[in-house]
């Protein structure tokens, strides 16, 4: 028969435990709580049991009137009166403490780990078809329908997850996987590493210099135009990692080069046309069009949103030399100007950059605002570097700088210069016919030395959405992310081939 357990009252913390109205069966010896309840714990509810299973943990919880104690007339449940219950419980089934806490639902994935969701943010955040659309997947509930003082009717822990039942005229039942509460926890944040929010790669980036040209990332053309995807996978998680990727054995005819731009997704048109077949002619009002050397350069700097990827395939050069191709990895550059020149690096990241194409008579490009965006671009919630955008020749005139700064800013620009034309950061390779290369165009800047005699390079620009939606949508067939691995068994999870709990949604 079950003791009568002893439930003591305790003051309330200032801020309340966590794990406040702890909604489990539990037999109040403090030692067998102790890992949750610290001494002044707020009072427990009371807790009426409507049915307890081994595996699921389902109640209904009233404020209890009297906090001195906690009678709880229940079932009798399958765990002995043991001071080791709780973490028999937590080792048996293996699922999370949930505690209704006020306006937020607490969860203890172990006793030094928890989380707090608030019930809008639940509430706001579920995934049943009535409240997000299975196959748009996007949300269909009135998020402005839900009251500010919404709290659960219920809450149960079940192998799945979490389920709320929502006050309403039908009760709205909404399940919550723990994998997906836990990516996703916020107070506090659980992710691993704060470096990268950016998880569609799920790979780490590899700063290079010079050293590179020992081993530069290749890939071989009909592993890409493979039509499982897997050499797809493996050329666009190689720019990923490394901000290029060689691809060889490519037919030297502008057609071919288009269809492997095409495999990435829609080239992005410009004023240079769509896929572009270049020499140097003049043909179109920029230096590219010439013999001239073209220092390191990002392209598109004149443009709100530059491009995400570049291909560039040379298809021939005939009766002259020259033309050998620069790549600098702009991050590793950038890591070694935070590392030298912190006071450099950080005007470089404020001072926005003016920038111009206005070789065409009909064409006047400039970014909006038209001050134009810094050199080295942060992820606001990260901190990390994103993206590298420069290009000297292009820049317009620096007419927004304060007195103080103009000679800062030059000299913070020419130790960019120096950390990018050095010999540790510079990688020439001379392209040949049969071998293009993608760069990433929003990190590696690329730039060629001179030439001279008859030279033919063809390619495309592919937008940065694009490319990461490309990119994504192979990780979810080649590496899927925990979340969607944790959630496949779910019943209605997968629906027009993909999981509504993807990470990335
Ligand atoms: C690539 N393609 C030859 C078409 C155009 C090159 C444009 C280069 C321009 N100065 C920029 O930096 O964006
Ligand atoms: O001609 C080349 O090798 C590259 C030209 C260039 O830098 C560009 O088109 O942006």
């Amino acid at each position: 028969m079950l003791k009568q357990p002893l439930a003591r009252s305790l003051q309330a913390l200032s801020r309340p435990h966590p794990l406040q109205g702890l909604t489990r069966p539990f037999f109040c010896r403090s030692h067998a709580l102790s890992p949750y309840l610290t001494p002044g714990c707020p009072p427990l509810l009371l807790i009426s049991l409507q049915s307890f299973q081994p595996h699921t943990r389902s109640f209904t919880t009233h404020p209890s009137r009297s906090s001195a104690s906690a009678t709880v007339a229940a079932p009798k449940p399958s765990y002995s009166d043991d001071p080791q219950h709780l973490t028999d419980l937590l080792a048996v089934d293996d699922l999370p403490i949930i505690s209704l806490d006020g306006n937020q639902v607490a969860i203890g994935w172990d006793p030094q780990t928890w989380s707090r969701f608030h019930n809008i943010w639940l509430r706001d955040h579920c995934r049943c078809p009535k409240c997000f659309h299975p196959v748009t997947k996007q949300r269909l509930f009135n998020t402005f329908d839900i009251p500010k003082d919404l709290t659960p009717l219920h809450a149960e822990a079940t192998p799945l997850g979490l389920e709320v039942t929502w006050p309403s005229k039908e009760p709205h039942v909404s399940l919550y996987p723990w994998s997906w509460l836990h990516h996703n926890s916020y107070d506090p944040s659980l992710k691993k590493h704060q470096s990268s929010s950016d998880d569609i790669g799920r790979h780490r980036k590899i700063l290079w210099g010079s050293k590179i040209q020992q081993s530069p990332p290749i890939i071989a053309y009909e592993d890409v135009m493979a039509p499982d995807n897997r050499g797809l996978y493996k050329w666009l998680s190689n720019v990923y990692e490394f901000g290029f990727c060689f691809v060889s054995g490519v037919p030297a005819t502008p057609e071919a080069t288009e269809q492997l731009a095409l495999r990435i997704g829609f080239i992005r048109e410009t004023q240079y046309g769509k896929f572009w077949d270049f020499t140097s002619d003049l043909a179109k009002g920029d230096t590219a069009y010439t013999t001239l050397a073209l220092g390191a350069h990002t392209d598109n700097t004149y443009f709100t949103d530059p491009c995400g990827l570049q291909l560039f395939h040379l298809l021939s050069h005939t009766e002259g030399t020259g033309g050998e191709t620069l790549l600098v990895d702009g991050f590793y550059a950038a890591s070694i100007m935070k590392e030298l020149h912190p006071e450099a690096y950080d005007l470089l990241s404020r001072v926005p950059v003016p920038a111009h194409a206005a070789g065409e008579p009909s064409e006047l490009y400039t970014p909006y605002p038209q001050s134009g965006y810094p050199v080295l671009r942060h992820d606001s919630t990260t901190g990390e570097l994103i993206q590298v955008r420069w290009n000297n020749d292009d820049r317009s005139v620096m007419n927004h700088l304060t007195p103080e700064l103009v000679e800062k800013w030059y000299d913070a620009i020419r130790l960019w210069n120096e950390c990018l034309t050095s010999a540790d950061s510079e990688y020439w390779v001379q392209l040949r016919p049969g071998t293009a290369v993608l760069v990433d165009n929003h990190r590696v800047l690329h730039g060629r030395s001179a030439f001279n005699g008859k030279r033919r390079m063809c390619g495309a620009y592919i937008g940065v959405d694009e490319y990461r939606s490309k990119l994504a949508v192979l990780s979810e067939q080649f590496s899927p992310d925990a979340i969607v691995k944790a959630t496949n068994d779910i019943p209605d999870t997968h629906v027009n081939g993909r999981n509504i709990w993807n990470s990335a949604l």
